[in-house]
């Protein structure tokens, strides 16, 4: 068989602080092939960014990988130097941030900073890259006639655009996206959607798309891995997350989704475990008004929903008492009964 184009396995990270050692990331494994897109989901300090950075070696200087392996077409990136990581950031695997300014250089007209990776990465000559960097900045819409201005030229969307330009420039099998729309408003979030919708189509780069908004997944993801106080709790096809949820965390981030008839936005009570010292069993117990005992002393198994669908609750152990979801939920499974 074939390797996925790129696995985590098991990626465990942590960084040092004064109180002690902060355990963002608690065994993280996912696999992604070619053209595919997951999303990552999760509230604030689940491990969505941390798990992102990792795979590109771009932790903070505190920060470590304690174990696990990021394989890329089956090499370990966590084993490779940083001069190897060099040549495969912005090549084989490239990052848009929240902030596309995090990546644009504010002293460099736009369209030398498309050219530049290009340049770095291949032997395109001056007059190649500039045409090519034309031409991808008229793909993610902005009018190749402005490749001489300035980042602070452009609003907000359109630097999101350049960003995802440069990201995109040397045709990478990976883009990892960091909330890249939070920042923008609701209609220029649903444009940039839309373009990394169509670039996945056209171009097969596929995508690992990190969000807290359960509500822009629908329209991007093929899959979805929900994330809590830094594990993945519930990993399943799109549909099956959103029809056919099991985990009551992700029970709550559904429930927290504004919903059509009343626009009502409910949260989960609480605030996650901290991961100074995380707890034994499952770190949403103190949370689950559905926890069984057994959830908050021993951290449950991946339980498989179906072969593309698992979960970690022991409400899915076969000795689980039989647990009426929320009735937000129940309609979502009989949805889901009702299409198969
Ligand atoms: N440099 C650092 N030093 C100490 N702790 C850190 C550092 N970077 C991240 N963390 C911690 O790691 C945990 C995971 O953070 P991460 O940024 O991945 O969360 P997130 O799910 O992406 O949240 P957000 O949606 O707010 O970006 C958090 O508890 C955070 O405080």
């Amino acid at each position: 068989m074939t390797p996925p184009l790129l696995e985590v396995d098991d990626l465990h990270v942590s960084f040092a602080t004064d109180a002690g050692r902060v355990q963002a990331v608690r065994g993280v494994s996912f696999a992604l092939q070619p053209g595919e897109v997951l999303a990552v989901v999760g509230e604030s300090g689940s491990g969505k960014s941390v798990t992102a950075r990792a795979i590109l070696g771009l932790l903070a200087r505190n920060g470590r990988v304690d174990a696990g392996a990021v394989r890329l077409r089956g090499r370990d990136l966590t084993r490779a130097s940083e001069r190897e990581l060099r040549r495969v950031r912005g090549k084989d695997v490239s990052m848009v941030f929240q902030d596309p300014m995090t990546c644009l250089d504010p002293t460099m007209p736009v369209g030398r900073q498309v050219m530049e990776p290009l340049r770095h990465h291949t032997r395109a000559s001056r007059a190649e890259a500039r045409a090519a960097a034309a031409e991808l900045l008229d793909r993610v819409g902005i009018d190749p006639a402005r490749m001489r201005q300035y980042p602070h030229q452009f609003s907000g969307g359109q630097r999101q655009r350049i960003a995802l330009a440069i990201a995109l420039v040397n045709s990478p099998d990976v883009v990892l996206a960091d909330e890249p729309t939070t920042a923008l408003d609701v209609s220029v979030q649903a444009q940039i959607l839309d373009l990394l919708a169509e670039l996945r189509r056209t171009t097969g780069t596929a995508l690992v798309f990190v969000t807290h908004d359960l509500g822009v997944v629908a329209s991007v993801a093929d899959h979805v891995a929900v994330m809590y106080a830094g594990r993945i709790v519930e990993l399943g096809t799109t549909r099956e997350v959103f029809y056919h949820p099991q985990h009551p965390y992700t029970w709550g981030l559904l429930g927290s989704l504004p919903t059509a008839d009343t626009g009502r936005l409910a949260t989960i009570p609480g605030s996650p475990p901290s991961l100074l010292d995380p707890p034994p069993g499952d770190a949403f117990a103190a949370r689950n008004p559905y926890a069984v005992e057994r959830d908050h002393v021993e951290a449950p198994p991946f339980f498989d929903v179906s072969p593309t669908h698992r979960a970690a609750t022991w409400l899915l152990a076969p000795d689980a008492p039989a647990v009426e979801p929320p009735a937000d939920v129940s309609a979502r499974w009989d949805r889901w009964e009702a299409g198969r």
